[in-house]
């Protein structure tokens, strides 16, 4: 809009995010009592004919400049597509939890709400938001409260699907949070595998009690103790374990379209701190596993150092042991011909699968 001032920034954003035509905006600013004075013949020309096409990077695309190369380096020459579908509203996508009702049951069940099947993930539906941008109160539906479905991004169900639970495993969350893996490998394996579920900072495991009960999903939780009582919960586990999730601690990239100013609370120390904690969290899972188990990693971020970097590390400082094995997309149809292929992963985005930037890769223990 050629200012920065607020007023300009609010219309370029109802113009670019929101997709607003002129004539929507300009009934917006109509002047009246708390309504922001109408348009100016400028700020009408600018949005008639405004073009971003000669703009650096940092501001055609809405990104940190410091994070452009590592991106371009992704990206390519679909740098400037991909950041524009980042700048996009999210969809809202829920997980049919199978352990209760299969998708099209979901589907039936909450046809009032007008859901459609996700494009790629097997167990997902997608919810259409509101003119206003908002979604169904869903957290108060009752198939929700029946622990009929979990709210869950399309990216976050396809990893959990890419990381190829099977019945009768071990299987160690290592980097749990609030559970939102952990209960769609409960739900993949049909509750037949043995899932034990933590994280290094106990409150970030405090909602999974509760998403545990509501869903059916059955967990172990081991909460570490802080401070000077804490110890290893999974000691008696190293070197057993047939496969381990590290759901990472990243910089959240791959969501910026779901947490805008992320983006700009980003900075180059806090990259640096998350590569730290991913080495860190990486080695520990290597330890977990048996010969031959597997390691998959996941981010959502789009940060080749926190992917096939953090892969490439923990790689050279195993001296071996722990191998590069593929990814294999077949158990969400559609995935191959779309999604981006590293040389460690692959790596989804908002403009190629239509998801957040989730990443996953995968290793094996040799011995
Ligand atoms: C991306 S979040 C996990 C999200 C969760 N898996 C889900 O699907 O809801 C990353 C988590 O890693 C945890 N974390 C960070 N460093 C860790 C470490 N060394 N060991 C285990 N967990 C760690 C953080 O506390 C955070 O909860």
């Amino acid at each position: 809009m050629g200012a920065e001032t607020g007023r300009a920034i609010v219309i370029g954003m109802l113009r670019l995010q929101r997709g607003l035509a002129e004539p929507s905006i300009a009934s917006l600013f109509d002047g009246a009592r708390f309504a922001p004075p109408p348009l100016t013949e400028d700020e009408r020309r600018r949005l008639a004919e405004g073009s971003l096409a000669d703009a650096p990077p940092e501001v055609a695309g809405d990104a940190p400049a410091f994070v452009l190369p590592s991106l371009a380096e992704l990206f390519g020459d679909a740098l400037l597509p991909e950041l524009r579908a980042l700048g996009r509203r999210a969809p809202l996508d829920i997980r049919a939890n199978t352990l209760k009702q299969d998708r099209e049951a979901a589907l039936a069940a909450l046809a009032d709400l007008s859901p459609e099947a996700t494009p790629l993930s097997t167990l997902g539906l997608r919810i259409p938001l509101g003119e206003d941008g908002r979604g169904p109160a869903l957290h108060v539906d009752p198939l929700f409260l029946e622990g009929g479905f979990e709210i869950q991004d399309e990216g976050s169900q396809i990893a959990s699907l890419l990381a190829g639970a099977r019945p009768g495993e071990t299987i160690v969350d290592l980097c749990a949070g609030g559970g939102g893996k952990s209960l769609a490998l409960a739900a993949i394996t049909g509750n037949a595998a043995r899932l034990i579920a933590t994280d290094a900072d106990p409150r970030r495991l405090a909602p999974i009690h509760e998403r545990l009960r509501r869903s059916g999903a059955q967990v172990e939780v081991r909460t570490p103790r802080t401070g000077k009582a804490r110890s290893d919960v999974l000691a008696d586990l190293d070197g057993t374990v047939d496969r381990v999730l590290v759901d990472a601690p990243c910089t959240g990239t791959g969501t910026w379209r779901r947490n805008p100013d992320a983006k700009w609370r980003l900075r180059p120390g806090s990259l640096s701190g998350r590569i730290a904690e991913q080495a860190e969290v990486l080695d520990r899972a290597a330890r977990l596993l048996r010969p031959g188990g597997t390691l998959v990693y996941v981010t959502c971020s789009l940060l080749p150092e926190e992917n096939d970097a953090a892969v490439d590390g923990l790689l050279q400082r195993s001296g071996g042991t722990i191998g590069a094995a593929a990814t294999d997309p077949a158990p969400v149809p559609g995935l191959s011909e779309r999604v981006r292929r590293t040389a460690r992963g692959i790596q989804m985005s908002p403009a190629l699968t239509g998801t957040d930037g989730f990443y996953v890769a995968t290793m094996t223990r040799k011995s």
